[in-house]
C-alpha cells in the first residue's frame, strides 16, 4: 500500500495474551535500526482475534498522538505521521478533507472506530455528527464505535464540557470518555475496552453473560478535571 502523510495502516501482533495489551512492547517502531537491534520474538497470537480498529475525526484531535500515547507511553508534540505497533491491527486515518474517499475504503472492515473530537475545538466536535452519519453508511453495522474527547489536559481552553460529549454518546448509543494523549488519561482504557468487547463478541457462548463495555469504561475511567467546567 502507498504511504501517505498521516494515513498509515499500523499493524502489529502481541505474544501475550489477546486483549493484555502491553504499551511498550518494542513493537512496530518507527526507527529501523532500533528494530534490528530489538528483533521481536515471532508472534504466537490467534489469527482470528486480531481485530482491525480505526481511529477517524477531524483533523488535528490527536489521532496519531493517541496512537503514540497507547504504544509508546509518550507524547511527542507537534504533528506527524508514525508507524506504531500495537497488539490489534489499528488504521489510523488523516482528517483531512482531501483523505476523505481513501478513509471510506477502509472503513468497510473495521471491527471497531474509535471516534475523535477536540475538547477545545467545538468545530471538531460539531462534525462528530457528519463522522457517524459517514460511519453508518460505510462501515459494517455491528462495528464498535467509542467516542473519546481528547485533549482533556487543556482544562481552560475548553470549549466542550465533558456532558455535553455524555450526551451526544447517549444519543448514539455509544461509550464515551475523555482522553489525553499528553498525560495518558484514560488513553489504554480506551483502546483495552474496545479489545475486550471485540474478543468477548469473538468468544461468545450462549450461555454467557455479554460484556458490558459501558459498565467496563465507567468502572475503570479517569476523570481528569472532573470538577471544571466552565
Ligand atoms: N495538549 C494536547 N495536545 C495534543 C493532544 N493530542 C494531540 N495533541 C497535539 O495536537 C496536534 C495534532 O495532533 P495529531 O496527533 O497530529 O492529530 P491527528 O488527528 O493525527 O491529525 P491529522 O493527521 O491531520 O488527521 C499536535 O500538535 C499534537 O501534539 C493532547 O491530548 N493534548
Amino acid at each position: 500500500m502507498e504511504r501517505m502523510e498521516s494515513m498509515e495502516p499500523i499493524s502489529a501482533c502481541y505474544t501475550t495474551a489477546y486483549p493484555e495489551i502491553q504499551p511498550d512492547s518494542g513493537y512496530g517502531s518507527r526507527d529501523g535500526t532500533e528494530n534490528q537491534a530489538k528483533t521481536p520474538p515471532p508472534p504466537a497470537y490467534d489469527e482470528e482475534l486480531v481485530h482491525k480498529t480505526i481511529l477517524v475525526g477531524d483533523s488535528g484531535v490527536g489521532k496519531t498522538s493517541l496512537l503514540v500515547q497507547f504504544d509508546q507511553g509518550k507524547f511527542i508534540p507537534g504533528s506527524f505521521s508514525a508507524t506504531v505497533g500495537i497488539g490489534f491491527t489499528i488504521w489510523d486515518t488523516a482528517g483531512q478533507e482531501r483523505f476523505r474517499s481513501v478513509t471510506h475504503a477502509y472503513y468497510r472492515d473495521a471491527h471497531a472506530l474509535l471516534l475523535l473530537y477536540d475538547i477545545t475545538s467545538k468545530s471538531s466536535f460539531d462534525n462528530i455528527r457528519a463522522w457517524l452519519t459517514e460511519i453508518h453508511e460505510y462501515a459494517q453495522s455491528d462495528v464498535v464505535i467509542m467516542l473519546l474527547g481528547n485533549k482533556a489536559d487543556m482544562n481552560s481552553d475548553r470549549a466542550i464540557r465533558r456532558d455535553e460529549g455524555e450526551r451526544l454518546a447517549r444519543e448514539y448509543s455509544v461509550p464515551f470518555m475523555e482522553t489525553s494523549a499528553k498525560t495518558g488519561v484514560n488513553v489504554d482504557l480506551a483502546f483495552t475496552a474496545v479489545a475486550k468487547e471485540l474478543k468477548h463478541r469473538a468468544a461468545q457462548h450462549p450461555n454467557e453473560p455479554k460484556f458490558q463495555i459501558h459498565e467496563y469504561i465507567e468502572a475503570q475511567k479517569e476523570k481528569s478535571g472532573c470538577c471544571s467546567y466552565f
